[in-house]
């Protein structure tokens, strides 16, 4: 049995990834070939730890619970949905499209540590995701590239400007920053593809974002 692809997109808070991976699947859908979507954190039963972490009830900031102790609260949702989920489509074939995957953890639980650990956070991560735990690689990943400060904007309409909707990482500027930050090294360390969202300090339009994406992708795939 030939296994399929899975190619994920992630960002920030914000970044548009909700409305990117949809689109993305509409213009793969129309090829043929088997899609389907997945989407990190489930919130699902496996989510239950996630869900008080962001929610604050083991500290009111994102710093407050170590990094690494975070990402597996974020691995064991993954491997619950990974194998009582789509691990058969993505066996028999599918290309899967991922709404944010161990990505995330490198996005914003190394976010919590300095360059040289958030180093060696990457090579953990990739170990015990990958490796030990066994989760499919990539075959891609693309950054949605979009600065914590327009994402905002997106973020406060998707809101309506009511900050207590927020969970911990997306209430805390500071701590997007530093995510921002550390997305950009993890995508020159890691080998993510970054999509640009934004030129001239203004976001781009979702169309334009999308055709990007579908340029990328096809790039990588010859089914568009
Ligand atoms: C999937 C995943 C998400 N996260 C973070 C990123 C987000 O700040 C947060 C919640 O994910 P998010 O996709 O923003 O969920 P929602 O649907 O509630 O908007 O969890 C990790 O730290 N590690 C992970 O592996």
């Amino acid at each position: 049995m030939g296994k399929g692809k899975l190619i994920v997109i992630d960002g920030l808070d914000g970044s548009g990834k909700q409305t990117q991976t949809k689109l993305l699947l509409e213009a793969l859908s129309h090829t043929g070939q088997p899609v389907r979507q997945i989407s990190f954190p489930t919130y699902g039963k496996s989510s239950a730890l996630i869900e008080l972490y962001l929610s604050g009830a083991f500290g009111g900031r994102a710093g407050d619970v170590n990094p690494y102790a975070a990402s597996t609260f974020f691995t064991v949702d993954r491997v619950a949905s990974y194998l009582g989920d789509w691990r058969a489509d993505y066996e028999a074939g599918t290309l899967i499209v991922a709404d944010r995957y161990t990505t995330s953890n490198a996005i914003h639980q190394a976010a919590k540590l300095s360059t040289e650990q958030k180093r060696a956070f990457f090579a953990w991560l990739d170990d015990f995701e990958y490796e030990k735990v066994k989760l499919p690689r990539p075959d891609a990943v693309f950054f949605l590239d979009l600065p914590p400060a327009l994402g905002q904007e997106l973020m406060a309409r998707r809101y309506s400007g009511d900050e207590r909707k927020k969970d911990v990482h997306e209430r805390d500027l500071a701590y997007l920053e530093q995510c921002y930050e550390t997305a950009q090294l993890a995508a020159r360390e890691l080998g993510w593809q970054r999509i640009e969202c934004s030129g001239k300090g203004e976001i781009k339009s979702v169309q334009e974002i999308h055709l990007e994406l579908v340029r990328r992708v096809k790039e990588i795939c010859d089914i568009l």
